[in-house]
């Protein structure tokens, strides 16, 4: 799938602008920003729910806007089930069969057993986590190639998250599809993307496979005698600062950041493993839900 060029503008406000980035099959794309950055604007659209004002996406080189066969290679799942809480599980199922050509009911049965799902006249019945759980078995079910997923961890308990991100990988390793996730939870996606899209005000700030991203900082634990300088503070980003003990990011090339430091003696100076949530904090400025 190719996301080509999109701008959306609604009500003379740019909500997108120019959005350009490609999604092999086999991957698991992050798209993280913040509240309001654009990030369900861009799964609506990427699903052909939403017409971009500009732009296009295209499935093997096709739009999916004048081809809207194509559409039924991808599923969105809205963050919240609200929509569905009326129906039965029988009734998604046959609503479901009828838009997806490939619909695997057995497929469904199967999760749907594994996890202790029993058939129910409900939606709505069923748990917060359960729901979340059914329909991303649905999503699956479906055999879209491209399952955008607005949120799908969100409120959900330890066990749950677990056992979604279970099927996510499992999805992803054996079969030819490639999910699309928003999240607020840089660390779950750390486990579970390769690809991490950063958006901004409508616009992608960054793209980053996720190895090459860990390549360009490296995190720091510094103890100064006295607090940490102000210079070092002007020159590093400043990820934690407790007492004398302070963790920063550096850019891993800069042999200038590591001689200021050095010329300040510090008594201590140790590497740490980086996480993406530390990229995104310093990057965005001193916030955990990016
Ligand atoms: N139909 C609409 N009419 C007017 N404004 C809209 C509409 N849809 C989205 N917006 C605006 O577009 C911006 C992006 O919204 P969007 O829901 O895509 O962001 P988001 O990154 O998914 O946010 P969140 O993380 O809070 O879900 C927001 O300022 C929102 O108010």
């Amino acid at each position: 799938m190719e996301v080509k060029h999109i701008s959306k503008v609604i009500h003379h406000q740019t909500i997108l602008a120019d959005i350009e980035f490609e999604v092999i099959p086999g991957n698991i794309v992050g798209i993280v920003g913040r509240n309001g950055a654009g990030k369900t604007t861009l799964l609506r659209s990427m699903a052909g729910i939403l017409k971009p004002t500009k732009g296009d996406i295209t499935i093997d080189g096709q739009s999916i806007f004048l081809k809207p066969s194509l559409k039924a290679q991808t599923i969105f799942v809205p963050d919240s089930s609200e929509a569905l809480k009326n129906y039965s599980t029988k009734e998604l199922i046959y609503l479901y069969k009828s838009i997806y050509p490939h619909f695997d009911q057995q497929y469904l049965e199967a999760l749907m057993n594994r996890f202790s799902l029993e058939p129910i006249n409900k939606i709505g019945n069923y748990s917060k986590g359960m729901k979340a759980l059914f329909t991303l078995i649905v999503a699956f079910a479906t055999k879209a190639k491209y399952i955008l997923l607005d949120e799908p961890t969100d409120g959900l308990d330890v066990i749950i998250k677990k056992q979604i991100l279970q099927i996510l990988i499992e999805e992803v390793a054996d079969k030819d599809v490639a999910v699309i996730i928003s999240s607020h939870r840089l660390d779950e996606l750390e486990f579970m993307a390769n690809d991490v899209i950063l958006i901004k005000d409508g616009r992608v700030d960054s793209h980053y496979e996720l190895d090459s991203m860990k390549e360009l900082y490296k995190k720091i634990q510094l103890v100064f005698e006295t607090e940490l300088p102000e210079e070092i503070a002007e020159n590093t980003y400043v990820l934690e600062q407790t007492g004398r003990v302070s963790t920063v990011l550096i850019p891993r090339d800069s042999t200038a950041v590591e001689e200021l430091i050095s010329s300040y003696h510090p008594l201590l100076y140790e590497e740490l493993s980086m996480s993406l949530e530390d990229y995104f904090i310093a990057k965005l400025g001193g916030d955990d839900n990016v």
